[in-house]
């Protein structure tokens, strides 16, 4: 790998230093219910306080809208940050605002600082990249050196992960150094049979890579929230379930083809439909091209795989050398929809080879769910961002570094 490194940047001792962290934890009642990525920022941010670096983090925080929206503020990462480093933490309320230019400014040799939410500016997530570079002025005048540490977000074009990068001397943090050494393993040589699992929420973002990933892989295992596109393309009805409707044909493709590379996708056969989106709704287990006619008939909620799919996937998941999963098979923060997601977690568990676990959320849900990250190969703070790694496509976040 070329990737530039934290020690091309020189001698920092009382060199204010940038650093862009994905720090995009879940949240319940204001509380982290996982902070997996808060420890993952961790080696970096010591590695350069210790050097007597003044430290400004910048991260996102869920999808706000472009303004401030209070419920997805860093202030809770920013303690629980300060916690994990043993050390204090000063907070700005505003991102480029007059309490960030002063936290900023306060900071001596080997103190750090965390920045108000990336994404409660416009300018971070604009379609115009001149629109992201005015914003990446503004955070480019906190600092004289950039590193760039946030491996969850290294598949988006935007303004502190591209655009500052070009703006200021810039290099990777120890984050994406590792999490890259893993992941190439399985661009590289995967061991077969290689199956890829999908699943999540995030559906429209994921469904665009299983047309690269197909070439690659012998198995793809279909559950979450995607699911019920895949069974919308087989001309099942799927009630109020997640669905991305313009999506349908695009999936139709994607069997065809893989019929064609005699890839196996693997599609549950039985779902898990509640009567609504709660931990106290009523819900069945029916087949898979019956969502329709449980007694919730279209309003039924398709949450979890059902038993007979776990135990199917799991059995494929164990007859496998190399897995790499991303998102969770069902509603896993409800206790009554985790039982998919826990069944696949241990068969990952059980892999004689290579097992990857990414995403944040997948991550919280191995832990939530009593595993922990040393019972699988490799967890990665990535969802998205390894997912396009695998597939084979140039991340900006990456590139920018000098990765090619
Ligand atoms: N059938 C489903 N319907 C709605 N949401 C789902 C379903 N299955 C899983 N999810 C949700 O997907 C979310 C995680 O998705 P995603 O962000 O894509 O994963 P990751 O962060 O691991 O990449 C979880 O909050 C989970 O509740
Ligand atoms: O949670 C993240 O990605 P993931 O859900 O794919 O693991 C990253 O923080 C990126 O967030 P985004 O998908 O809102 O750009």
């Amino acid at each position: 790998m070329s990737l530039r490194t934290i020690s091309e940047l020189g001698p920092l001792a009382g060199t204010r230093v940038i650093v862009r962290c994905d720090l995009n934890v879940p949240l319940k009642d204001g509380k982290i219910t996982d902070d997996g990525r808060v420890r993952a920022s961790v080696p970096t941010l010591t590695t350069l306080l210790e050097q007597g670096a003044k430290v400004v983090v910048i991260s996102h925080l869920g999808r706000p809208d472009g303004a401030p929206d209070a419920q997805y503020s860093l202030a809770p990462v920013a303690e629980r940050l300060s916690e994990l480093l043993g050390r204090p933490v000063a907070f700005a309320t505003d991102t480029v605002g007059e309490s960030a230019a002063s936290v900023v400014d306060a900071l001596e040799d080997g103190q750090i600082a965390v920045l108000e939410n990336l994404r409660f500016n416009a300018g971070e997530t604009a379609k115009d990249s001149a629109e992201r570079v005015v914003f990446a002025q503004k955070l480019a005048a906190f600092g004289s050196v950039f590193v760039s540490d946030g491996f969850g977000v290294v598949h988006r074009k935007q303004a502190s992960v591209y655009e500052l990068a070009e703006l200021l001397p810039s290099a990777a943090g120890t984050l994406i150094e590792a999490e890259l050494t893993v992941l190439e393993k399985l661009t590289r040589t995967p061991e077969k049979p290689y199956a890829v699992v999908l699943g999540g929420s995030k559906v429209s973002d994921k469904l665009g890579v299983i047309g690269h990933l197909l070439p690659r892989v012998d198995s793809l295992l279909i559950g979450g929230g995607m699911l019920f596109t895949f069974l919308a393309a087989q001309g099942h009805k799927v009630g109020a379930s997640l669905l991305e409707a313009d999506q349908i044909d695009t999936v139709k493709g994607y069997l065809t083809e893989a019929e064609r590379l005699g890839v196996q996708i693997v599609l549950p056969t039985d779902v898990v439909v509640a009567s609504k989106f709660g931990a106290d709704a009523e819900h069945v287990v029916t087949a898979a091209d019956a969502i329709e006619e449980t007694p919730f008939g279209a309003s039924g909620l398709g949450l979890d795989i059902g038993p007979d799919t776990a135990a199917h996937f799991a059995e494929v998941i164990r007859g496998s050398k190399t897995v790499f999963w991303n998102g969770p098979m069902g509603v896993f923060e409800l206790e009554p929809f985790a039982a998919g997601t826990r069944t696949v977690a241990e068969a990952l568990t059980q892999v004689d080879g290579l097992s990857v676990v990414g995403g944040g959320d997948s991550a919280a849900a191995i832990r939530s769910l009593g595993f922990a990250d040393d019972d699988f190969g490799h967890v990665s703070t990535g969802g998205g961002a390894s997912l396009e790694f695998l597939e084979g496509k140039h991340l900006p976040g990456l590139e920018v570094l000098g990765w090619h």
